[in-house]
């Protein structure tokens, strides 16, 4: 850490009480200063800090620098986090911002159906996890999915109110108690639980940050209030009080009254809590001390500073604001117009943000801060007071939002309690009087735009929202960059034979661009006064049932960013105003207030049992009054440069457009996902027409190959009767020309089952095989067509063509054997040429498909798997030198010898002309039939006979005679009985 100039405070302190003796000039805050001249004279010697005075024996825990102790607290009313250790450390020099996260409870069922990203790891560290990168969904963004983000304390979401008080807020009173500036400030998106945490629930022991910390200091003060002879002015400034800096006027309307704005809003769900719910620490303090407690509530909303305690002002239309503070209640207290009555007009004013005279500091280490000019800030003398007082500027934030349509809290709200300290000795002299200020900040959520789909009034608010947030940011890495060039300087200075002047270090940094917001400029004062700067807290606040994780990330680095940045608490010790001798100074170019802003709304009242009715109203935002020179010195007046300023509106301009171009790649992809779709279901829906067109065409064309066959067997058996009287074995030749015809059917059905199955009677299945084998037929044949070729698939060689054959002069077991189409010598029957040429080639990819498809069976099936072997043995005995391929075994297996093989092309070997009987061609056709069926081991016990579908029954009947019947014989068999797989 870097260690501070040596400026010592008693030289500074010298130099300011010099200043004080000038004698104060006429200016601005004349009543004042003409109170405080006609002050009683003041010795304005040199004095010594009252910081370090301990003239009490008590006043041992005012001195922070004496020794660290632990919280005194006589009354401990929470259970401290056992893990957490709070700093309790003096540190008078830079101290980092403390960043403490808040998790958020699952709340209703609407957060039941997400799963929470957040996964607290320790008490300082939790990893985040991007709910959506387990989906296919692909990410837009660029945000890691998942990271470890780390905080001075987690607290998970069981934390109670009170812990989180304790752990994060109470020291932070302690200081502003004993003299020392505090800021503590919530940042999180909507719904994260910022104001809950803030200002608390509605349930007992929910209070919130705030109204603890009223609690406190005034259990604390108790017995030890001042009595108010002097105010706070500016951010360190006292001047005399006057009478109406008290709340006396502030009055909430009676329920008896006409219904008036605070009835309306009041019935909304409040989130204050009962005055009951109070919190009974008390911090030890040093007696020899007076305090008055003063309050200011403040709210930024659209790049305005309004104050929520005096500005609010009503009156007839057209009236012109006074521009004077009125009681806060006159407005609320109004009664609502009716219906017919002119609309109640409701001004409020902007107030200034101006730079702070640097005597309001401490000499040397003046308070670079800006002030909000006009903010009323009101002597409050109990919690219970303070609270009321809050309360009303929490409605009057409320009207203004409800107004504005407001679905959540789109401003940044400041309360600011300002303790004046002075010692009981010394109490009649205003430049020993100690202001400390503690700034409770809840800020509007980070979200952004695309998130809440906001337009018009909604989109210049979050634009307004998200400008300060992201200004504030920017503070903060600028802070962070300059504290570090800083330090490194610092080092290098200490080493022998080097000089650093500081100075020079100060004027390379980079400009912090606090002005470029209302927020950080009414916050500047924080970071970076030497003289009155202070401890600050942020609390980060996160939904882990949120839907929006980018978001979240954003507020993880932006806290990790701010835990990098430090403050430099000190003592602060107020000052009278100076005496305005300095020369003025025209104000530089200001950009022209633009036109007040109205907003016409109407209010419905009523609700049920009551009678409905209307209240119109006209809201105007005035903007803030051209500086008129007022206390603008020479030295506070910062030059404007013009190009920062448009660099900064050309960077909040370019922040629009890259969420801009994020919404629109986020809605591209989902046209472009929805379209790939409805593509693919186009090409899915086409492809299965055509697949069925393709299985229609297969059918009809496999129905015209069995009819052609049993045009084929119609014939041999007429030719048989002409040739003569039919002998069993001729029968059987003919039935196995039928199984022939239905044998193309029957490859993949041998192969899947019925081989299995070719022992099975085959009476009484007629319609089973009608169907299965039609079923059958269709799935075998349709699988193998319908496969779409890989564009790879017999890539660089020609489709070979191949087809098995038997070897019909061989006895026993059918040799399968692989052979060109084109061979020559392959007898072809003139009856089944037609056959031949569709079973050989014009499919061949199909059929391999079919065999693969086969095979794949195969594995699936051990049998099966047996068969296969043993065909394969053999088949490799008879042929060796051509391997068969897995294809051509699995036609192996399943052609066996003793059944005709559907798609062999049965080869003739040349016949002698023994068998001579018969001259005509038909009987040598039939000789031949029978020598074939003979060599293929036929008839006996072993013939199989494969029954034709019904067509072919009812024709072979039809055949047989009038009135017969085809009655399966005996052994044939029932091809329909499939495995069903
Ligand atoms: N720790 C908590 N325990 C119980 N309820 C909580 C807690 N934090 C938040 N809530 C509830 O969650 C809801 C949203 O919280 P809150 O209004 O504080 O969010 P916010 O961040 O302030 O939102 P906005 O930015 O819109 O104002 C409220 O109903 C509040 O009561």
């Amino acid at each position: 850490m870097a260690s501070k100039p040596k400026a010592t405070r008693s030289s500074t302190r010298t130099k300011t009480a010099t200043q004080t003796a000038d004698p104060p000039a006429p200016s601005r805050t004349t009543r004042a200063v003409s109170r405080l001249a006609a002050a009683p004279a003041k010795k304005t010697t040199a004095r010594k800090p009252l910081v370090n005075r301990n003239t009490s024996p008590d006043a041992k825990p005012s001195d922070r620098n004496a020794t660290p102790k632990p919280a005194a607290v006589s009354k401990p009313a929470y259970k401290p986090v056992s893990t957490l250790s709070v700093d309790f450390s003096p540190d008078s020099d830079r101290e980092p911002i403390k960043a403490f996260l808040r998790i958020r409870p699952r709340l209703d069922d609407s957060d039941a159906s997400y799963e929470p990203y957040l996964e607290p790891l320790t008490d300082t560290s939790v990893r985040m996890t991007d709910p959506s990168s387990s989906t296919t969904h692909s990410r837009l963004s660029t945000i890691n999915p998942s990271s470890i983000y780390t905080f001075s304390h987690v607290f998970p979401p069981e934390t109670s109110q009170s812990d989180f008080f304790s752990n994060t807020t109470l020291p932070l009173v302690r200081d502003v108690l004993e003299g020392q500036n505090g800021l503590l400030f919530t940042y999180g998106v909507t719904n994260s639980g910022k104001t809950y945490t803030i200002q608390g629930g509605s349930s007992e022991g929910s209070a919130g940050i705030l109204p603890r910390t009223l609690d406190v200091i005034f259990n604390s003060i108790e017995g030890l209030h001042g009595d108010g002879k002097y105010r706070p002015v500016r951010l360190q400034g006292i001047e005399l009080a006057s009478e109406s800096d008290e709340p006396t006027s502030i009055r909430l309307p009676s329920k008896n009254s006409a219904p008036a704005l605070a009835d309306v809003l009041e019935d909304e769900p409040s989130s204050s809590t009962s005055s009951t719910d109070t919190d009974p620490t008390v911090l030890k303090l040093d007696r020899n001390y007076e305090y008055t407690i003063w309050l200011s509530y403040a709210e930024v909303y659209n790049e305005k500073v309004y104050d929520l305690f005096g500005s609010l002002e009503s009156g007839p239309p057209n009236s012109v604001p006074s521009g004077i503070p009125r009681s806060t209640s006159a407005f609320l207290n109004m009664p609502l117009p009716s219906n017919k009555a002119p609309p109640l007009l409701l001004t409020r004013k902007a107030l200034t943000v101006k730079p702070c005279p640097a005597s309001d500091g401490d000499g040397d280490m003046a308070s670079a801060g800006k002030y909000v000019a006009g903010l009323r800030q009101v002597r409050v003398k109990s919690a219970a007071e303070a609270k009321e007082l809050l309360r009303v500027g929490q409605l009057h934030r409320r009207v203004f939002g409800t107004l504005a349509n407001s679905q959540s809290s789109r401003s940044h709200a400041l309360v600011t309690i300002k303790v004046l300290r002075v010692h009981r000795g010394e109490r009649n002299d205003p430049t020993c009087i100690q202001t400390a200020r503690l700034t409770l900040v809840d800020l509007a959520g980070s979200e952004r735009t695309k998130h809440t789909h906001t337009s018009g009034e909604r989109l210049r608010e979050a634009g307004n929202i998200n400008k300060s947030l992201m200004v504030l940011g920017q503070c903060m890495e600028t802070l962070r960059v300059n504290q570090r060039a800083l330090a490194r300087s610092l080092q290098q200075g200490v080493r022998p034979g080097t000089q650093l002047d500081t100075r020079d270090v100060k004027r390379t940094l980079a400009l912090v661009p606090f002005r470029h917001s209302k927020l950080t400029e009414i916050l500047m004062d924080y970071f970076v006064s030497e003289g009155s700067g202070g401890k600050a807290v942020m609390i980060v606040n996160v939904n882990p049932y949120d839907t929006g994780f980018d978001e979240n990330v954003h507020v993880m680095k932006f806290a990790a960013l701010a835990r990098e940045v430090a403050t430099t608490p000190a003592q602060a010790v107020s000052r009278i105003p100076p005496s305005p001798t300095k020369s003025r100074v025209p104000s530089g170019p200001r950009a022209r207030p633009s036109a007040p802003h109205r907003r016409k709304v109407t209010i419905s009242l009523g609700g049920p049992g009551r009678k409905v009715s209307e209240a119109h109203l006209e809201v105007l935002e005035e903007d803030e009054e051209i500086d008129d020179g007022e206390e603008t010195s020479v030295e506070d007046e910062e030059p404007i440069n013009p190009l920062v300023n448009a660099l900064f509106d050309e960077v909040e301009e370019l922040r629009m457009q890259l969420y801009d171009a994020h919404l629109r790649c986020a809605l591209i992809e989902a046209e472009t996902r929805e379209e790939v779709m409805i593509e693919m279901e186009e090409r899915m829906r086409s492809m299965e027409d055509m697949f069925t067109r393709r299985l229609m065409r297969v059918m009809e064309h496999n129905e015209e190959k069995m009819d052609a066959k049993l045009d084929m067997i119609q014939r041999s058996r007429v030719l048989n009767r002409v040739a003569g009287p039919r002998s069993d074995y001729s029968g059987s030749v003919a039935d196995s020309v039928e199984s022939d015809a239905v044998g193309p059917l029957r490859m993949s059905d041998v192969g899947e089952g019925e081989f299995d199955d070719r022992t099975s009677s085959v009476a009484g299945r007629d319609a089973d095989y009608e169907s299965n084998d039609s079923e059958a037929y269709s799935i075998s044949d349709s699988d193998a067509r319908d496969r779409t070729p890989s564009p790879l698939a017999g890539k660089g060689k020609p489709a070979p063509k191949r087809q098995s054959t038997l070897r019909p002069n061989q006895r026993g077991p059918a040799k399968v054997l692989e052979s060109d189409s084109g061979d020559d010598d392959m007898y072809v029957d003139e009856t089944e040429t037609e056959d031949e040429v569709e079973t050989a080639s014009p499919d061949e990819d199909d059929d391999d498909d079919e065999e693969e498809e086969i095979s794949d069976f195969e594995s699936e099936d051990a049998d099966e798997d047996e068969i296969q072997n043993s065909t394969e043995s053999e088949s490799s005995e008879t042929t060796p030198a051509r391997p068969i391929t897995k294809g051509k075994a699995v036609a192996a297996k399943i052609a066996p010898a003793d059944i005709p093989l559907a798609t062999a092309q049965v080869k003739r070997a040349p016949q002698p002309a023994s068998r001579g009987r018969g001259s005509t061609r038909s009987s040598r056709a039939i000789a031949e039939l029978e020598q074939e069926l003979d060599s293929l081991s036929l008839g006996g016990r072993d013939s199989t006979v494969i029954i034709p579908n019904k067509k072919a029954r009812a024709e072979a009947a039809s055949a047989a005679g009038p009135g017969a019947e085809y009655i399966p014989q005996k052994g044939e068999v029932d091809v329909a009985k499939k495995k069903k797989r």
